[in-house]
């Protein structure tokens, strides 16, 4: 039963007595995220998963939101990855922040005239925020976390923070609503098929859209960002992570400027997180980000299970740490027992300056 050795479990989802959706015909509207007037990449791995589920499936994106960014972004959605045929396009005030309660609804709204048998997000905060509240509205239960789509309505999805998966068949009623990891459907970059045609954008009718539907119980008070020329974590080719060892926020440069060299994404343990050395939209994990890099560097990491269930999908781990013993070595594929206050300013010695 054991692959790669993670145990692998098959478990029927919701009630197996329940009749398994079937599909008159595959239809997925794809919930996307936009920012800068261009589609997040998590949201075009969301719409990879969406080409598994059938060869036959017809993809949708749904955008909401409102001003000139809304329109480039809709541009974009039309021509980012040729398995969409629709853009459709929610413009109201309402949507100028993606709160869950307005999304909710315009979900509810949007399945009622399209009737999909499948509606997809990717499995970050926004997905996150929005998928339970609208799999409420539409009284099903959505399956979260989904890594691979084996079928229309079988998914594998990690439990036990990523140390067993589980094979669910979804026998609820439509549609079969998901969270998928993007680092799980990653895109190639020649996905968008120059020669394909691009989309067609239509905006979605609002008339049945009050204005009681956009109040709810959370308000958009501010995003705080920091303003960073380093790649995104969720999607960087390499990841320098420092942890609790660091001792302070002003250690922690170090990872930063060793970062800085390599081109890298800085991530951090929780405890480096909740020690105050960096803010927590770095912290990797079960509860923080899942990266999957080609590189992923740990310095001073021990390497907990909650961890580990963030990064074990990087393609090669290196781990820098004292302790000969820590459980960061059973996944590294290269580790060195050193003290990181003297490995990181020889590395950053050494190490060429990024061009
Ligand atoms: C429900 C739950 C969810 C959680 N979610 C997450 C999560 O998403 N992400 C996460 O990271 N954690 C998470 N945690 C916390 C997790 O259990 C660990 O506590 C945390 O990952 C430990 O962080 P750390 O490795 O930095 O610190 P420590 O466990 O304190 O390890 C520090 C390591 O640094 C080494 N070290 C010390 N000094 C040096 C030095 N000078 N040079 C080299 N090595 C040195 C030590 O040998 C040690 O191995 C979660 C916990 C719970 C209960």
């Amino acid at each position: 039963m054991a692959t790669s050795g993670i145990l692998r479990a098959i478990r029927y989802h919701p009630i197996s007595s329940r009749i398994a959706a079937t599909y008159r015909s595959l239809s997925t509207l794809v919930l996307a995220e936009h920012e800068g007037g261009s589609i997040k990449a998590s949201s075009i791995s969301a719409v990879e998963a969406a080409k598994s589920i059938g060869n036959e499936n017809s993809v949708s994106l749904l955008l909401a939101g409102s001003g000139p960014s809304l329109k480039e972004a809709a541009e974009h959605a039309a021509s980012c990855h040729p398995s969409i045929s629709q853009v459709l396009v929610a413009e109201s005030d309402n949507f100028t922040y993606p709160l869950a309660e307005p999304w909710a609804k315009l979900i509810h709204v949007v399945h009622q005239k399209g009737d999909y048998s499948h509606i997809i997000a990717a499995s970050g905060s926004f997905g996150k925020n929005i998928v339970p509240r609208a799999a409420a509205l539409l009284d099903i239960s959505p399956v979260t976390d989904v890594t691979e789509i084996s079928d229309s309505n079988i998914f594998v999805r990690p439990i036990y923070a990523g140390n067993a998966l589980c094979t669910v068949r979804y026998t609820g009623s439509s549609p079969c609503m998901l969270t998928v990891r993007s680092t799980s459907f990653s895109v190639a970059s020649t996905s968008a098929d120059s020669n394909s045609k691009p989309a067609s954008i239509d905006q979605v009718d609002l008339s049945n859209f009050s204005e009681d539907d956009a109040v709810g119980k959370s308000r958009y008070i501010k995003l705080s960002s920091q303003e960073t020329e380093r790649p995104d974590l969720g999607n960087a080719r390499v990841v320098i992570t420092g942890g609790r060892a660091l001792k302070s926020a002003e250690n922690f440069k170090m990872i930063e400027k060793l970062a800085e060299k390599l081109g890298a994404a800085v991530g951090a343990t929780r405890a480096a997180v909740d020690a105050g050395y960096v803010p927590n939209d770095l912290q990797v994990g079960q509860t923080g980000k899942i990266v999957a890099p080609e590189l992923y560097m740990a310095f001073g990491v021990s390497g907990a299970i909650q961890h580990i269930a963030g990064m074990r999908d990087a393609k090669v781990i290196v781990a820098v740490n004292k302790d000969a013993d820590a459980p960061i070595f059973q996944v590294a594929d290269y580790g060195l027992v050193g003290d990181l206050f003297e490995v990181i300013p020889e590395l950053l010695e050494k190490l060429p300056d990024k061009k």
